[in-house]
């Protein structure tokens, strides 16, 4: 086929291989999730069924991508972390991002019946889009982790003091908007607290905090690595690697709603980051 007098078309193909030793994020959006929770009247302002299922799709991605050391979540959107020495697919972004958005789509719709029984899908059923940013250090990555988890703080606060304005409080959308312009987070604290008798901290994480998803290898040694083929000086060879395989994917899959910005997560869990085998883990 390749030496057909047509195989020359194959050149105008652009390559896209992903820069090597950088950390992967791969985040999904859901398409016109405006339009869709308006549709399936999802509960303001969150709804706990569509973050669940939201979860256990990432669940069923994690455990299909045995390279993402993390995935984290909120709202209408997931980040799934490959390691930085991960070599699936020749580190290629459209086949990553194309490969993640589709499976995402597929475990979304398959395992919709399961969270909103009493609503069948229809069409237009849901999509995701799919992008792949790379990160050349564990702090960067760290940095990007912190600011959707920010985002996910600074919306769910906004969301929260809003609909209790509109729903219990009886203002109209464009008087809570009103209301609400220019005020900071302390602010917002103060209004949930004196007019709803709400304490904010109390809020459930997984509204306040996302969710982050994650293997857990019990008690034995909790060594990360690489799936595929990797070429460095020290590359574990190919037995260790299938090995390694075989040991995430029999590792416990995490849904966990903590938060990510500060130091003890990672602390606690120095396998997810370490860049090679053996790396932090007493070895
Ligand atoms: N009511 C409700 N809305 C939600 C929930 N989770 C996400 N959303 C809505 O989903 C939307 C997600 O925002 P975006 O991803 O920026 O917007 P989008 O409409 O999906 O548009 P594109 O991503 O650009 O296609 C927002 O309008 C959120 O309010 C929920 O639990 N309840
Ligand atoms: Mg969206
Ligand atoms: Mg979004």
């Amino acid at each position: 086929m390749a030496n057909s007098e047509f195989g020359y078309v194959r050149n105008f193909e652009q390559p896209d291989a992903l820069p090597p030793s950088n950390w992967i994020v791969v985040r999904i959006d859901g398409r016109g999730f405006t339009k869709l929770c308006k549709k399936y009247d999802f509960e303001k302002p969150n709804d706990r069924r569509a973050l669940d299922l939201m979860n256990a799709a990432a669940v069923e991605v994690v455990r299909s991508f045995v390279d993402v050391v993390l995935a984290y979540g909120q709202s209408d959107e997931y980040s799934f972390i490959f390691h930085e020495a991960t070599a699936i697919f020749e580190r290629r972004a459209a086949k990553l991002a194309s490969s993640i958005a589709t499976a995402f789509t597929a475990e979304y719709c398959m395992q919709w019946s399961e969270f909103f029984p009493d609503q069948p899908l229809a069409r237009p059923y849901p999509t995701f889009d799919g992008r792949c940013v790379c990160y050349p250090k564990r702090k960067i990555l760290r940095d990007y982790l912190s600011w959707r988890q920010a985002d996910c703080h600074i919306n769910n606060i906004y969301n929260t003091t809003f609909w209790n304005m509109v729903l219990k409080g009886g203002m109209s959308n464009t008087e809570a908007e009103h209301a609400l312009k220019g005020t900071v987070s302390a602010d917002k604290n103060e209004i949930l607290f004196s007019k709803f008798g709400i304490n904010y901290n109390n809020e459930p994480m997984i509204y306040r905090k996302g969710t982050a998803v994650y293997r857990s290898y019990g008690a034995g040694p909790a060594i990360n690595g690489v799936s595929g083929q990797v070429k460095t000086a020290d590359a574990a060879s190919k037995t260790q690697l299938e090995k390694e395989k075989k040991r995430k994917q029999k590792a416990s899959i995490v849904v966990e709603h903590v938060d990510l910005i500060g130091d003890a997560f990672w602390d606690s869990h120095p396998y997810i980051l370490a860049s090679k085998r053996g790396e932090d883990c007493g070895e």
